[in-house]
């Protein structure tokens, strides 16, 4: 009798998660606890951040994020678009070759910033609507009280951003989030300690990695 053998190939995929949340919600730690367990198991990582730094130092973008002067939102959320744009193709898509890429902040946090600041979802999906799908998207959810008392215990005496000022923008903000943040995102309740959050995401991690 003739044995016939299914031939089974393991390719294991490099995963794109994306870390969104309120400022202080706790996503540089979250994605720093992911980065050293992935690295203590002898997986390839890279850390990243949007908005990158062709957002974060043009002139219209500070005078917003800074002191909440603006004339033309449209255009702004025209560049955070732009720069997602070229940390995709530039950053994230070859660094996808070697490792997995973890970034802090992503599509789901400008969709719920602009849209915060009056843009429609419509708008900011339509200029953003070629950038891939994160593998995993982690919303970590936190009260906006919550986030900006640990805002001012973190960067005590330093100037904050004109929205972390008070909470009427964080409200809409993570109103935003809640309303669009996809079905397939791991939401995660932030105020449980950074341990527990970690766990949930490593649990959620090894659930994503896909065989072929
Ligand atoms: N689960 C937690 N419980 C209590 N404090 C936390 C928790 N996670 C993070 N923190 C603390 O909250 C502060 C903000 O955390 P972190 O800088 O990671 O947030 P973030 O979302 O990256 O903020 P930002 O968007 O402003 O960069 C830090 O001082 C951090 O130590
Ligand atoms: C993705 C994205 C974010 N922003 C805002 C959100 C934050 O308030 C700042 C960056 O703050 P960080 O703590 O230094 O990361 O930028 C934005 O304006 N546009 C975006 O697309």
């Amino acid at each position: 009798m003739k044995h016939r053998y299914k031939r089974r190939i393991n390719t294991v995929k490099n995963l794109l998660v994306a870390f969104c949340g309120l400022d202080g919600s706790g996503k540089t730690t979250q994605l720093n606890l992911l980065a050293d367990w992935l690295e203590s198991n002898h997986e390839h990582i890279f850390k990243t951040r949007q908005p990158c730094d062709f957002y974060r130092q043009n002139d219209k973008v500070r005078a917003y994020l800074d002191d909440g002067i603006v004339t033309n939102m449209h255009g702004i959320a025209l560049l955070a678009a732009a720069d997602r744009q070229f940390h995709v193709s530039e950053v994230i898509e070859p660094n996808l070759q070697h490792g997995h890429v973890l970034c802090d902040r992503y599509l789901y946090s400008s969709i719920a910033f602009f849209k915060a600041r009056g843009e429609s979802v419509d708008y900011i999906k339509a200029i953003n609507k070629d950038v891939p799908e994160p593998d995993l998207t982690v919303f970590i959810d936190i009260s906006p009280e919550e986030a900006l008392r640990r805002i001012a215990l973190r960067d005590a005496g330093q100037k904050t951003l004109f929205e972390e000022q008070d909470t009427s923008v964080f409200v809409k903000v993570r109103d935003a989030f809640l309303e669009n943040i996809p079905s397939s995102a791991l939401i995660i309740d932030g105020t449980q300690s950074k341990t527990a959050i970690h766990n949930e995401i490593t649990s959620e991690f090894e659930k994503r990695r896909s065989f072929v």
